[in-house]
């Protein structure tokens, strides 16, 4: 029976995928196998020395201590794309809020309860509504920052809507550039996406290399007018930075899905409660993503989407499965070998991969492994731990 702590909300069709046959789900656990979450921040010590994987319903992992769950051997599983089209749409409406008086004509609307003629409030209304026009987006600007998921759906979106579309991302996948249609074009730097584009929106995750990346520098590129929307994280923006563009005119409008206090009641800030992803289908996509990888990281040592540890698959063979852990450095495998070697184990399947200071190998055996040989390839030098799965 696998324990799973589950710290925020998930979503009922992603718990069904883990069978009550085989786990508990529960909001408290002293010793879980596995943690389960969407935004919750989760601190070091709630990493409790039993925890094998932990599971982030949603796409940003920067509520997690990564580096802290690579040195434990833990990997931390995304669902890269499984609520991208959700915050695509709420994008869509940032930006017609961004462009149109919406906002503003449906506060004003809502001052004239206590008008009782029909007749007299449709005249009022034509005389006023001239305060609450806009602009159109076809034949504007939109600068798309991180073309990955959710940035080269808006990108696809927005050229359907009629606007041009300038991109910036120094670390697109090939997948993802095979997603974006040619005619986004790519600007080889920030400044000149901030200089060219109308409207700018944020796409990609906090990194220390992003944290406070929208700075005050960079919002002096900015055409006079520009509107910025943030769907991305709140550490991406220098909020002060923001204040200072909106108060000096070369931002005209700020929309994110990130508040903090200095924001609130201010006439150009659109400020919306983190509900990018909170739509009933992003949860279940993302909840029933991460709940299938856990299962079969946990039944099997499968991991698919791990920010932090190589991806690898092995169709189970033999009488049991060693899913192995290491320092990323040499000989350690050769230790493991020579250990099963020793103890007359033969290796039916395997498969070693790598990621930057992590290793990880299946290795399907011909026989079943006791204690003694699993204390004694716990304590190879470099190994991080070692999990043994019976079929
Ligand atoms: N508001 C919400 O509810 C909500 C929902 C989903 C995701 N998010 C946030 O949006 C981020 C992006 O999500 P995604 O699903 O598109 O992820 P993704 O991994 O598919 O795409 C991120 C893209 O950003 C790019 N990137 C990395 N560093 C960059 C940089 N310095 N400049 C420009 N681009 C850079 C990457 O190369 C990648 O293509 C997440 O990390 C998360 O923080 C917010
Ligand atoms: O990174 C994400 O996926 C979003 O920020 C969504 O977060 P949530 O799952 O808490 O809504």
């Amino acid at each position: 029976m696998h324990k799973v702590l589950t710290l925020n909300q998930i979503s009922p069709k992603g718990l069904s995928r883990l069978p009550i046959s085989d786990y508990e789900l529960a909001g408290e656990f002293s010793a879980p196998d596995a943690i389960l979450l969407r935004s919750h921040k989760l601190q070091i010590e709630e990493i409790a020395p039993s925890v094998k994987a932990i599971a982030r319903a949603g796409a940003g992992t920067n509520n997690i201590p990564l580096a802290l769950c690579t040195e434990r051997g833990i990997p931390v599983f995304n669902s890269p794309g499984a609520n991208a089209n959700a915050v695509k749409e709420l994008v869509i409406a940032g930006l017609a809020l961004g462009s149109r008086g919406i906002l503003e004509g449906i506060s004003y609307v809502n001052t004239l309860g206590h008008m009782t003629d029909a007749a007299e409030m449709a005249k009022l209304l034509e005389k006023e509504k001239k305060q609450f026009k806009g602009n159109e987006l076809a034949g504007r600007t939109l600068g798309v920052v991180g073309l990955g998921a959710i940035g080269s759906m808006i990108a696809n979106a927005a050229l359907s809507l009629g606007m041009e579309v300038i991109g910036y991302d120094p670390a697109l996948s090939v997948d993802a550039a095979w997603r974006l249609p040619s005619s986004v074009k790519k600007m080889d730097n920030l400044n000149s996406l901030f200089a060219r584009a109308d409207f700018i929106t944020l796409h990609l995750p906090v990194f220390e290399s992003t944290r406070g990346l929208v700075n005050t520098d960079l919002l002096a590129c900015c055409k006079p007018g520009c509107c910025l929307l943030n769907f991305a994280r709140e550490e991406i923006v220098d909020v002060s930075a923001v204040i200072r563009a909106l108060d000096n005119g070369s931002l005209r409008k700020f929309i994110t899905d990130f508040p903090v206090p200095a924001l609130i009641g201010r006439a150009d800030v659109v400020l919306m409660p983190h509900i990018g992803a909170s739509t009933d289908e992003a949860e279940e996509n993302c909840a029933i993503m991460v709940a299938d990888q856990l299962n079969d990281f946990l039944r099997s040592g499968n991991i698919k989407n791990s920010v932090n540890f190589p991806n690898l698959q092995l169709d189970p063979s033999g009488q049991c499965r060693l899913a192995i852990a290491n320092h990323n450095v040499p000989k350690i495998l050769g230790s493991v070998l020579g250990l099963l070697a020793d103890a007359d184990i033969n290796v039916v399947d395997m498969l070693n991969k790598s990621r930057d200071e992590i290793a990880y190998n299946l290795i399907d055996l011909g026989s079943v492994v006791d204690s003694d040989l699993l204390t004694k390839l716990r304590a190879l030098d470099g190994v991080i731990n070692v999990r043994l799965i019976q079929w």
